[in-house]
C-alpha cells in the first residue's frame, strides 16, 4: 500500500513551516528528503509518524505502517543489546533479532549494555531496532548520524534489502547513501511566517 500525503500544512511551535506538499511512497521505493536546515524536515517526519496532527491536509497508508527513527536512538541503557531488541520485537509483535544483529555487526556486543556503548554503536543499535518491528515504512531522521563509513555502508545495505522485501523509506539526510532513490526536496514548500509573536512560540512536545 501507498503512502499517500496530499496538499499537507505542518507546523512547529503554532508557526506553519512547509504548506501545500503532496507526494507517494511507493512499496519497493525510497525518498531522500532534502532542505536547509530549519525548514521543517523533522516536523514532517514527525507528522508522518503521527507523534503530531497536521495542520490540514491528509496522510494515507501510515497508520500501524510506520517504524520511525528519531535523532534520538530511543535506546534503552540499563538492557542489553539484544534485550533491547527482544523489547521492540516483543512491541511491535515481530521479530528477527538474530539477523537484525548481524547486519549492524553488532553480534559481538549483543551482551554489552546498551548504556555502555559508543555513539555509534547506538546508532547502530537504534537502526537494528527497525527491523525487529516487521513495519513496512521506515520513516528515519538523519539516521547516519556518528556512524562511521562501513556502519554507513550496513545502513544501506539493510535499507535495500528492506525495498527489496516490498518495504519502502523516507530518509532526511544530508549524505548520499549510494541508494536508488527518488529526492523530495521540500524547499518550494516553505509557508510563508506567521507573525513574529508565533514564530517565538516554543513547543515542549519536540523535546
Ligand atoms: N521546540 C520547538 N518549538 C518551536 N519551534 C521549534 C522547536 N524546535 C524547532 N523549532 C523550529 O521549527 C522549524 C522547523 O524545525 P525542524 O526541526 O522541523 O527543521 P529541520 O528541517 O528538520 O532542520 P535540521 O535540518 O536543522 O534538522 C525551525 O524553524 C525551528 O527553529
Amino acid at each position: 500500500m501507498d503512502l499517500t500525503v496530499s496538499d499537507l500544512t505542518i507546523a512547529r511551535g503554532g508557526v506553519p513551516v512547509l504548506a501545500g506538499l503532496s507526494f507517494v511512497l511507493e512499496p519497493g521505493h525510497a525518498l531522500i528528503l532534502r532542505g536547509p536546515n530549519g525548514i521543517g524536515k523533522t516536523t514532517l517526519l514527525r507528522t508522518i509518524a503521527g507523534l503530531q496532527p497536521p495542520v490540514s491536509g491528509q496522510i494515507t497508508g501510515a497508520q500501524d505502517r510506520i517504524a520511525y527513527a528519531a535523532h534520538a536512538d530511543g535506546i534503552k541503557p540499563t538492557l542489553s543489546v539484544v534485550e533491547n531488541l527482544r523489547f521492540w520485537a516483543r512491541v511491535f509483535g515481530a521479530g528477527g533479532i538474530q539477523p537484525a544483529l548481524e547486519a549492524f555487526d553488532l553480534t559481538t556486543l549483543s551482551e554489552r549494555a546498551a548504556g555502555s556503548l559508543s555513539a555509534g554503536q547506538k546508532r547502530r543499535l537504534g537502526l537494528a531496532r527497525l527491523l525487529v518491528t516487521g513495519r513496512p515504512i521506515w520513516v528515519l531522521d538523519e539516521p547516519t548520524v556518528s556512524l562511521d563509513t562501513r556502519a554507513v555502508a550496513m545502513f544501506a545495505d539493510a535499507v535495500r534489502a528492506h525495498l527489496a522485501w516490498g518495504g519502502s523509506a523516507l530518509i532526511a539526510t544530508h549524505i548520499d547513501l549510494g541508494l536508488e532513490a527518488g529526492v523530495l526536496d521540500v524547499t518550494p514548500f516553505k509557508a510563508s511566517l506567521a507573525p513574529a509573536a508565533g514564530a517565538n512560540a516554543f513547543d515542549e512536545a519536540f523535546l
